[in-house]
């Protein structure tokens, strides 16, 4: 975007780095639904509510920074995504992006899957009743110990990403006297429109087996010579936060393609693919997200057009939202401490949390939105910058925002959108205690992950 789209005066137009200009919005306290979850709104007194209950007495009851999560917002979305894919085709919710154990139910109840990536997810869904069967194993490093546990429970699919996986679950299955089905996790060699730390169907990076240079042939090659495996399919993740489906697009053609050859080669069609997660969410109102209808559409096309073209059945398909579920149904809620006005640059407004509960402003320079969420103002935009609390100068949670100008310690913002990886990724710099998650839904507020405590600090604290 360019600076000149937008003259919207000297003040903040000559300190914004070009992309990240975008004038002051017309209401500051206006809520673009697109941005925030679908029960928040505003009551008769200018609070901020969410599933009928307003921040001051969230704030009150559950403390800050906390993050609250629309409940009825998340079924919806699940229901939107097994809808747009229909009986023919599985949804996996990516699990890394926010996982508990009510997060499980719900998805159980809602009929998706789950994808987890480590142990510690796969007890979190083994523990909340999750069906093994409709359960997914991945990582580029599994532990024998993770795959143990995933084969003895019985865990619908591993997703093999190496040559060494390939006969380690092998072995490992054979041991237990089981076949584990499998798919193996390929690079299509697409470079997507995202942050570099988040694309990774590229071939330079640590996900999957390259479908160049014939490597991807050869694990298939090798996974159908092993007893102990059943191979499913082949699967590919592209990267995350993507709005053109033209990336999924090529990947559906290139994975159709080594189907195609395993088919030619080996005589056998393989069932099932899964074309991963990554689809982006609005951060901020410049963002436009595509609907899953929309997206379902589009890879159906292409798949049923690549196999129609190859001679191939059309496999089962799978998908792996994790974002585009979770991220938009919860924001995060801060109490303001200080204001500091910096003449001519901007001015920082302090809040209690910061980089431990939000990571992805400091690791991806991700853009957030903010509202002044305690009440309505009709100050004057104010440049801002939102910063956390901790020793750290890139500690920003929210980097270029307008806040009203009388936004004031003790005012709580709320920064939507913080569902998917926040609380998944916090942690505990300078010994900050993690938030809560607090599921909100018709008027009732329940903790599903409780905040920290310093006795949760010095249990682990054993010297
Ligand atoms: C294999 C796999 N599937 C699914 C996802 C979920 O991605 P997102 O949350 O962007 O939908 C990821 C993370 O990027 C992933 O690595
Ligand atoms: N953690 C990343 C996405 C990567 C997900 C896993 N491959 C984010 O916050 O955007």
């Amino acid at each position: 975007m360019s600076r000149s789209a937008h003259p919207a005066g000297p003040r903040y137009a000559d300190v914004l780095p070009e992309g990240h200009y975008s004038p002051p919005p017309a209401d500051l306290n206006a809520l673009d639904p697109r941005v925030w979850a679908r029960t928040v709104g505003r009551d008769e007194r200018g609070a901020l509510t969410v599933g009928g209950l307003d921040v001051a007495t969230l704030a009150e009851e559950f403390g800050t920074p906390a993050y609250f999560l629309d409940e009825d917002d998340f079924r919806a979305r699940c229901r939107a995504w097994k809808e747009a894919f229909g009986d023919d085709a599985d949804v996996f919710y990516a699990g890394k992006a926010f996982l508990s154990r009510a997060v499980v139910r719900w998805l159980h109840e809602e009929g998706l899957n789950l994808d987890v990536c480590s142990g510690g997810e796969l007890a979190t869904a083994l523990s909340a009743g999750m069906p093994a069967a409709r359960i997914a194993l991945h990582g580029n490093n599994k532990s024998t110990e993770e795959i143990t546990r995933a084969v003895e429970a019985g865990v619908g699919r591993i997703v093999v990403d190496s040559f060494q996986e390939i006969v380690r679950v092998a072995h490992i299955a054979e041991r237990l006297g089981k076949r584990q089905p499998v798919q193996i996790r390929v690079t299509v060699g697409v470079e997507a429109h995202t942050h570099e730390f988040i694309a990774t169907a590229h071939e330079d990076q640590k996900f999957g087996i390259p479908l160049a240079g014939g490597q991807a042939a050869e694990a298939v090659r090798r996974a159908l010579k092993l007893d102990g495996l059943e191979l499913l399919g082949v699967h590919s993740h592209i990267g995350s936060q993507i709005f053109d489906t033209s990336g999924f697009e090529v990947a559906a053609h290139r994975v159709v393609g080594l189907l195609r050859q395993v088919r030619d080669e080996h005589g056998v069609e393989l069932p099932e693919i899964d074309l991963g997660g990554g689809l982006g969410i609005a951060y901020t109102s410049d963002d436009d997200p595509r609907e899953p209808r929309e997206i379902a559409t589009a890879l159906r096309e292409i798949v049923h057009r690549e196999c129609a073209a190859a001679g191939l059945a059309v496999p089962r398909i799978s998908v792996e939202p994790g974002r585009a579920i979770v991220g938009p149904t919860a924001f995060t809620l801060y109490e303001v401490g200080t204001v500091k006005e910096l003449p001519g640059l901007r001015t920082y407004v302090s809040v209690d949390g910061g980089m431990s509960d939000n990571i992805r402003t400091a690791l991806y320079d991700a853009q957030y939105s903010v509202a002044l969420a305690s009440r309505t103002s009709t100050a004057a935009p104010m440049l801002s910058r939102v910063v956390g609390k901790h020793c750290e100068s890139g500690d920003i949670v929210v980097k270029d925002a307008f806040l009203p100008a009388d936004t004031a310690p003790g005012d709580l913002l709320a920064v939507p959108a913080t569902g998917a990886y926040c609380r998944s990724m916090a942690s505990n710099y300078n010994h900050a205690l993690r938030p809560p998650v607090v599921a909100v839904r018709d008027g009732q507020a329940r903790v599903i992950v409780r905040r920290e405590t310093e006795e949760d600090l010095f249990r682990l604290d054993v010297g």
